[in-house]
């Protein structure tokens, strides 16, 4: 069962605070900016290692990072939605914005501020006519890959890019190929130019090593596996204080890494 009332958040440190404050500020396009760690709540990665996805969303929030995102690619729609439903007061008490991913309809019941959703998803158009219909205001993030999928990306009414894989990565079943920080540095122009200000989050195999590269090209990561401990790492309760404590840790240091590169502009 999911707790639902949220947990009281400690206040984080001072420096924290400001990079936070940093992170949100609205640019003079009034587009959120999105700076630093989106974390992924990842339900099949949690399972392996006997994570409980609650407490592990509470356990990044501590780090206050630019979003979360609930990712539940197998389960059924009614545990998704009460995942979300309990993540939902919880993201609004650290003032972090909560995406769901791939279900418009879950998100707008449980009252989440995002979705995001990929190539095979329903398009966006469809998912503003759902959020509008329903009266509610979101903001949507689209996947993409490619200069031939991120040019019609670009054209849509999105809120943010997603772009990716950019490193290899096992947490998503037939991904693409591996684009590499070149050819992200190449798609990051291309967004500049046609429509600036609009964020964008690199995704696939993103780690506290190469969070640096990533943080200097302007971008948010979006990270599932470098939040977690290895797969069969022995834990002797992997959703105890040591455990969790752990896990806010890496969430700090990706978030930190990511916003203090320096980030062009
Ligand atoms: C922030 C972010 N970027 C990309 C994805 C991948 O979305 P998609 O291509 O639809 O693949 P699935 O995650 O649905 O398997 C994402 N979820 N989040
Ligand atoms: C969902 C998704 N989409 C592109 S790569 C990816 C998985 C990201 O997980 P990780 O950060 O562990 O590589
Ligand atoms: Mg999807």
């Amino acid at each position: 069962m999911c707790p639902s009332a949220p947990a009281a958040l400690p206040r984080p440190p001072r420096i924290l605070h400001i990079l936070h404050i940093q992170a949100r500020a609205p640019s003079k396009c009034q587009v959120p900016v999105m700076r630093g760690l989106y974390a992924i709540i990842d339900t099949d990665a949690l399972a392996r290692r006997g994570i409980d996805p609650i407490l592990f969303a509470d356990a990044v929030l501590l780090a206050r990072p630019a979003a979360i995102q609930l990712r539940d690619k197998h389960g059924s729609a009614r545990r998704m939605l009460d995942l979300l439903r309990a993540l939902v007061p919880r993201a609004a008490a650290a003032n972090v914005p909560l995406f769901a991913n791939d279900r418009p309809d879950l998100a707008l019941l449980a009252g989440c501020e995002g979705i995001h959703v990929g190539q095979d998803d329903l398009p966006v158009t469809a998912v503003r006519a759902l959020a509008e219909r329903a009266g509610a205001r979101v903001r949507i993030g689209l996947s993409t890959h490619d200069l031939t999928q991120l040019d019609p990306a670009l054209a849509e009414p999105i809120d943010y890019v997603a772009i990716g894989p950019i490193f290899p990565t096992v947490n998503k079943e037939q991904a693409d190929p591996a684009i590499g920080l070149p050819a992200l540095t190449d798609l990051v122009a291309r967004v500049a130019a046609v429509r600036p200000g609009l964020p964008i989050v690199a995704i696939g195999g993103i780690t506290l090593e190469t969070a640096p590269h990533l943080g200097a090209l302007g971008v948010c990561a979006a990270v599932i596996g470098a939040l977690l401990p290895p797969e069969g790492a022995s834990s002797s309760d992997p959703n105890g204080p040591d455990a969790l404590a752990a896990v806010t840790a890496r969430a700090l240091a990706l978030h930190t890494a990511l916003l203090q590169a320096k980030a062009p502009g």
